[in-house]
């Protein structure tokens, strides 16, 4: 010790401080022991309405029977059939979480005004880092903000124009499919394709952006793709969720890479388009009338476009921000959802030519294989698969939300505020208690002469309520579309995955960030006619 400080501490001073720091900590530590066990009894005393299965333990409750893949689905299952409604599981002390897979739960949870609504951390907030504080994490009237000045870019006479880009990233993707066709290579993995795809329409419709990254590697697709598994691997790294430490780690280091190529070109198109906009309203004054052609207005125009009523725009920051969301949102979930439609069609053979009698009926006469806006709506059966694939096989199994008062749930249950509710959407969409034979392919389910039925919250693959989906009309146009061209140009069967040596057919699902299958997707593809695609 320096000279002065030892004078006044001596060696025993030193041993009190030492003690008084160590009863400090140790205070500390029983204090916030005694609070988390008080949370604890009191969230279970709160929660003792809703149904408990059986836990191993007082304290970690139900955290040992998590279970991944398969065998989590099929946990879920049997939760479902048992309590037909909802449940309550805790993990630990920490998490208190009520589980609900029946429409009469889902729709008070869901259609809960938005200001009372909050997106809880411990399942979106690893997603910050890339999304910030967009539409899909933001809560209250920020997230009021941003959904008012995004909605007009999902608007039905916006989303038209798109058509033409789900047609030609299609052609791309069957002209590749048609060369390994003809190669022998029939049998093909749908996942990687198709997701590399829908980033191609994605990027297209957002920024007219053609990255041919279904042909060759681009730098802004491949770090999205990055970014993406670097989630789902983080996901399951418990230490990796402490900020701290994953900045630390290798696969920390590759996000913040990945992310800043993405965020690079994200400001340069903004930056691009702000500046061209002024430049055209300045043309615009100088002369009313415009030669120039009209280019087909994309995501970013409408946004950079938006005012809200204050007048104010979005900043560069936060279109970044929301560009980010719409590729992370939309890219892997219509992936999902297309790959599923066409692994149940491949499966239910009669119903596969239903459809492509379907799309040939309405192409007859054509001399373009071009699916247009109009024809979107002549295509009913093929709808009713899509519909019947997306509640089988949904790309998005669950969504989480906390509230900030106590909700009241059918049966005189309340959830108390600060609970985590998780709505089940894979298990609303197979609950026995709603749904005749919930594990079978049934299109005719949602022929509308059988859907009067249905209650409103018994089919919710993109959510439902203010913070439902704000992509859905844009996915369901894009299935549509690509459902019905793979249709006419090429027959399914279930294929075989040669690694794992399956049946044909046989799928262990794996849901990951969507639901995806383990070791891909496979289906066996034979071309049917030579077609004059356009491939762009
Ligand atoms: C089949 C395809 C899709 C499915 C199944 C799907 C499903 C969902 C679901 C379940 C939610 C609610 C998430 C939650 O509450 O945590 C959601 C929200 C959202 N989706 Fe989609 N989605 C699809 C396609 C898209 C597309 C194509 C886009 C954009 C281009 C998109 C953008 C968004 C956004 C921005 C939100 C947040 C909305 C808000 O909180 O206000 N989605 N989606």
């Amino acid at each position: 010790l320096p000279g002065g400080l030892s004078q006044v501490l001596s060696w025993a001073g030193l041993c009190q401080v030492l003690f008084a720091i160590f009863i400090g900590l140790a205070g500390v530590v029983a204090f916030c022991t005694v609070r988390l066990l008080a949370r604890h009894v009191w969230y279970t005393h709160r929660l003792s309405c809703f149904s408990k299965p059986h836990a191993d333990s007082w304290l970690l409750g139900h955290l040992s029977q998590m279970k991944r893949g398969e065998e989590g689905l099929h946990h879920t299952d049997k939760l479902v059939q048992t309590y037909k409604h909802s449940c309550y599981w805790f993990m630990g002390p920490f998490y208190h979480l009520v589980r609900v897979f029946h429409p009469d739960y889902n729709k008070p949870l869901l259609m809960a005004p938005a200001n009372i609504t909050v997106k809880d951390e411990l399942f979106y907030g690893i997603l910050r880092p890339w999304l910030g504080r967009s539409l899909l994490l933001s809560n209250g009237e920020e997230w009021h903000r941003r959904r008012r000045l995004l909605t007009p870019a999902f608007h039905f006479d916006i989303l038209k124009n798109y058509v033409a880009m789900f047609n030609s990233s299609t052609n791309t993707l069957h002209a590749k499919w048609r060369r390994l066709v003809e190669e022998g290579e029939g049998n093909m993995e749908m996942f990687d394709h198709v997701t590399l795809m829908t980033l191609d329409s994605l990027l297209k419709c957002a920024f007219s952006y053609n990255s041919n990254c279904q042909e060759s590697t681009s730098e802004y697709a491949s770090a999205i793709a990055e970014l993406h598994d670097l989630i789902i691997e983080r996901r399951t790294k418990i230490l990796h969720h402490w900020d701290w430490l994953y900045w630390r780690t290798r696969q920390g280091q590759k996000f913040k890479k990945a992310l800043s190529v993405v965020n690079r070109f994200t400001r340069e198109v903004v930056q691009r388009r702000r500046a061209l906009i002024s430049q055209q309203r300045e043309t615009a004054t100088q002369s009313d009338s415009t030669t120039e052609p009209r280019r087909r207005k994309d995501f970013v125009d409408i946004i950079l476009l938006e005012k809200d009523d204050e007048g104010r725009g979005l900043t560069d920051e936060e279109i970044q921000a929301e560009a980010n969301t719409f590729m992370f949102a939309g890219h892997d979930t219509t992936a999902s959802a297309i790959c599923w439609v066409l692994y149940n069609l491949a499966c239910h053979t009669h119903y596969q030519e239903q459809c492509r009698q379907e799309v040939m009926d309405l192409m007859q006469g054509r001399d373009t294989e071009e699916i247009e806006w109009d024809d979107l709506s002549s295509l009913p059966f093929t709808t009713m698969c899509i519909k019947e694939a997306l509640r089988l096989h949904s790309p998005v199994l669950a969504v989480t939300r906390k509230y900030t008062q106590d909700m009241k749930l059918p049966g005189d249950r309340t959830v108390p505020k600060g609970a985590i509710c998780l709505v089940s959407i894979y298990g609303t969409h197979r609950n026995p208690a709603v749904w005749t034979n919930p594990q079978e392919f049934q299109p005719l389910r949602f022929d509308p002469a059988n859907t009067r039925g249905h209650s409103s919250h018994a089919f919710i693959p993109f959510s439902s309520g203010p913070r439902n989906c704000i992509g859905q009309k844009f996915a369901l146009a894009e299935l549509r579309v690509v459902v019905a061209l793979t249709l006419l140009r090429f027959r399914l069967t279930p294929g075989i995955n040669p690694d794992l040596g399956t049946a044909p057919g046989e799928v262990r699902r794996l849901p990951l960030l969507v639901l995806r299958a383990e070791g891909g997707l496979w289906l066996q593809l034979e071309s049917l006619t030579s077609h004059t695609s356009r491939d762009d």
